[in-house]
């Protein structure tokens, strides 16, 4: 099986190229043609819609696993140009080729479709209406692909963090070495989830086949807040000896952290589909982070 990678150093595209290694032959992408370790890789800029296309034919995989994306959050919000053409439109243009050639693709998107009006864990099938730019472009980007008739799985995720690359666990760990005490959002709601179970599940489904074409629901189980994700993560980290000292981590309210993208309060996604559809064993968040920890040390 030939399969192309786009996006191979981003935290799950990072992953993406050790679980996928086992299944055949993995051309990778980075934007710039080199991986941040030094080696060389194929080169493709999302925003430049008209290279995917020859590249396409070039590689001729029988999968595209799609990792990249535009993830800047707030920065979308006055970049919303840029986050729709690598978020929507080079997606759709990406399915479309795909459709046309009898390629599958698998993709991943967020939670931040949603609103976060909800009290019990999103469906894949429940309603949207994402509350800012990032969450807009994803949301069209899944529209997109799913319109174009190819043969697709998008996996919508949350949280995501890993020992390298630019997340919530690293962010913390910075700040807490600098600062007596951090103030965290205790009145958002999710389900922090590692990056490689989301690499070793587009594995597990590729050596499987994609069953149905759709959206699922792919987190951690379980669910915190930020500010329970924040403690978890200084308590296990110390356990661990990778800190010396835990700061205090204060509960504060969304309104008292203000950003400019609004987003969900609520975003507890249910994964069961998946799991029931491909036979996945997904763990809680908090014993995911904890084999993460054990798994890597986090990268400075
Ligand atoms: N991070 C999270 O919390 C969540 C992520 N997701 C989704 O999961 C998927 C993977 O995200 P994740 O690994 O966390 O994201 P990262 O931000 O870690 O990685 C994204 C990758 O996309 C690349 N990229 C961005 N713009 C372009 C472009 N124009 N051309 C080529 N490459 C580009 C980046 O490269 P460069 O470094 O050069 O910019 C980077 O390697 C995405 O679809 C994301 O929306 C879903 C829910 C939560
Ligand atoms: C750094 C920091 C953040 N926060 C808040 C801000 C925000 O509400 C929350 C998380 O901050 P972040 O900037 O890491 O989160 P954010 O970039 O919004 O993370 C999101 O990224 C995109 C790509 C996704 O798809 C989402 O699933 C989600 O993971 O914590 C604090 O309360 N205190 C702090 O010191
Ligand atoms: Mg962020």
């Amino acid at each position: 099986m030939k399969l192309l990678l786009l996006g191979g150093d981003g935290q799950v595209g990072f992953e993406l190229r050790r679980s996928l290694a086992p299944l055949g032959e993995v051309v990778v992408t980075t934007r710039g043609g080199t991986l941040a370790d030094g080696g060389d890789c194929e080169a493709l800029d999302l925003a430049q819609i008209d290279t995917i296309e020859p590249l396409l034919r070039r590689v001729r995989p029988d999968y595209v696993i799609n990792a990249t994306a535009y993830t800047a959050v707030d920065r979308a919000e006055t970049e919303r140009e840029l986050a729709f053409i690598v978020n929507a439109q080079a997606p759709g243009r990406l399915a479309e080729l795909c459709a046309a050639d009898g390629i599958g693709l698998v993709h991943y998107s967020t939670d931040y479709v949603f609103d976060g009006s909800g009290t019990r864990p999103y469906l894949d099938t429940d309603p949207t209406g994402p509350l800012g730019a990032y969450g807009q472009s994803k949301l069209a980007g899944e529209q997109a692909i799913g319109a174009s008739g190819a043969r697709h799985l998008i996996l919508r995720t949350a949280w995501v963090y890993a020992t390298r690359g630019g997340n919530f666990l690293r962010t913390m760990l910075r700040l807490g070495a600098e600062r007596e005490e951090l103030r965290v959002v205790a009145d958002q709601h999710g389900s922090p989830t590692p990056a490689w179970l989301l690499a070793d599940a587009a594995a597990q489904v590729l050596g499987q086949g994609i069953a149905e074409s759709g959206v699922r629901h792919l987190v951690a189980a379980g669910q915190t807040s930020w500010h329970g994700f924040a403690e978890a993560i200084f308590d296990e980290a110390h356990a661990r000896g990778l800190i010396e000292r835990k700061p205090r981590v204060l509960p504060i309210t969304t309104a008292e952290y203000p950003t400019p993208a609004r987003r969900p309060a609520y975003s507890v996604l249910d994964s069961r589909h998946l799991q029931a559809e491909y036979g996945l064993t997904i763990p809680d968040w908090r014993e995911a982070l904890r084999t993460t920890l054990d798994r890597d040390r986090p990268g400075a």
